[in-house]
């Protein structure tokens, strides 16, 4: 066997300000990230939303520097992942695949191809999988797989989640037990896991499992960590008009602080390094909300981001994988009838009529809504909360 391939699967951020509204455009653009029936009306609508929410979008970016710091952070991770491999004895080249902006997968999988690597272990950065994080990566590569001669002679195995792995675990626990100590109390606190909110129909109507993975997650943190402390798991950064998963992370917030709870350790759980929504989201955000709830010591627990135990975690499953049965793009994207990775597969008969009234309906919305918006600085959009 040649060198062996590690593609990190990651979201990707904007660098800097400019780039802000582009990477909307992408992350909008993305069928998985807002699923219509008609394949047609998502660039259309990516731009009408990206150029909306660009505003807003920037101005908390500019309350981190400018930027995210996610791209700096998993190339850090790539190095120290590569360099723990090395001292384990594997061969390995790592590469950086992103979904939204540089470097993008296409840019890592140019370069695998160039390298002439023939085996690649797809490992996404994301410990659950979601059909709108992990999913939407796996699609873009099996595309690219379907359709590429030269892919084809690259054999490849896919991680789908790792949230259950006892380095992982061991990591988060550690993380979370050195800031419980910095409590007068420890005991007393309460540890406050805030996940990455994904729609309702997600879960209940397109199968995917991320929720079940989620609570599944933060129970086995409590159990690895071992102490009586209570603790409570919340959704955060809804967009858009549609339900969520619930409780969202403002609410219970609000009732713990209802309850009486002064001391809060709140664990970013869905991500593995820092980013805008731990950064400012949750350090700034969630922060006056609970110290108006009367929360009064806030404390946010640390992304892994290079933690040694969880580069080590990494590693140890990128070994075990290598070493097992292949994961095929089959059985992660179409495991079962009931999970609908593609929004538009399910409308592909008779495409054309149903395509144009839905062309021509939400044309006029986006229309119709854009001109109000405009006119008045506060349309549809902003009564629906994109904006
Ligand atoms: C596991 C983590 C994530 C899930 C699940 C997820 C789903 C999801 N996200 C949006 C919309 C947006 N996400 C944005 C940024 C963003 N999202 C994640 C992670 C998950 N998203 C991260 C780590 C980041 C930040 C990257 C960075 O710059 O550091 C944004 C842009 C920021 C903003 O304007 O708020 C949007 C929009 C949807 C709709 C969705 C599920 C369907
Ligand atoms: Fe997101
Ligand atoms: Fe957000």
């Amino acid at each position: 066997m040649g060198r062996i391939g590690v593609l990190l699967l990651n979201l990707g951020g904007p660098d800097k300000i400019e780039d802000v509204r582009p990477f909307l455009y992408n992350l909008f653009s993305d069928p998985e990230i807002i699923r219509l029936p008609v394949k047609a009306l998502q660039k259309p609508l990516a731009w009408l939303i990206s150029t909306l929410r660009a505003k807003k979008s920037q101005d908390n970016y500019l309350e981190i520097g400018g930027g995210s710091p996610l791209r700096e952070i998993t190339e850090a991770q790539a190095e120290a992942l590569e360099k723990k491999l090395k001292e384990m004895g594997q061969d390995v080249k790592i590469y950086i695949g992103m979904r939204y902006w540089h470097p993008f997968t296409e840019e890592a999988i140019a370069q695998i191809k160039n390298d002439g690597i023939k085996k690649v272990v797809v490992l996404p950065l994301y410990p659950q999988f979601s059909i709108s994080t992990s999913g939407s990566s796996f699609r873009v590569l099996e595309e690219m797989w379907a359709t590429d001669e030269v892919l084809q002679e690259v054999d490849y195995t896919l991680i789908p989640s790792w949230y259950e792995r006892p380095g992982y675990l061991r990591s988060m626990a550690d993380l979370i037990e050195q800031e419980l100590d910095k409590f007068p109390n420890p005991d007393n606190a309460h540890v406050f896991f805030s996940a990455h909110g994904v729609p309702v129909s997600y879960v209940e109507e397109a199968g995917d499992p991320y929720q079940k993975e989620i609570e599944e997650c933060t129970r086995l943190i409590m159990e690895t960590l071992g102490r009586s402390n209570e603790y409570t798991l919340a959704y955060q950064s809804k967009v858009g008009p549609v339900e969520w998963l619930q409780p969202y992370t403002d609410d219970a917030l609000k009732e713990l602080g209802d309850r009486g709870i002064e001391d809060l350790a709140v664990v970013p759980i869905s991500f593995v390094s820092e980013h805008i929504e731990t950064l400012q989201e949750i350090d700034m955000e969630y922060r006056e909300v609970a110290e108006e709830a009367g929360i009064k010591n806030f404390h946010r627990v640390p992304a892994l981001n290079v933690y040694p135990g969880f580069i080590d975690s990494l590693a140890d499953l990128v070994v075990d994988s290598i070493d097992a049965e292949p994961c095929t793009f089959e059985s992660v994207t179409h495991p079962n009838e009931n999970m609908k990775m593609y929004p538009q597969e399910k409308w592909q008969w008779g495409l054309t009529t149903a395509a144009e009234v839905w062309n021509g309906r939400l044309a006029m919305i986006g229309f119709f809504g854009l001109l109000i918006e405009l006119l008045s600085g506060s349309g549809p959009l902003h009564m629906v909360g994109i904006l």
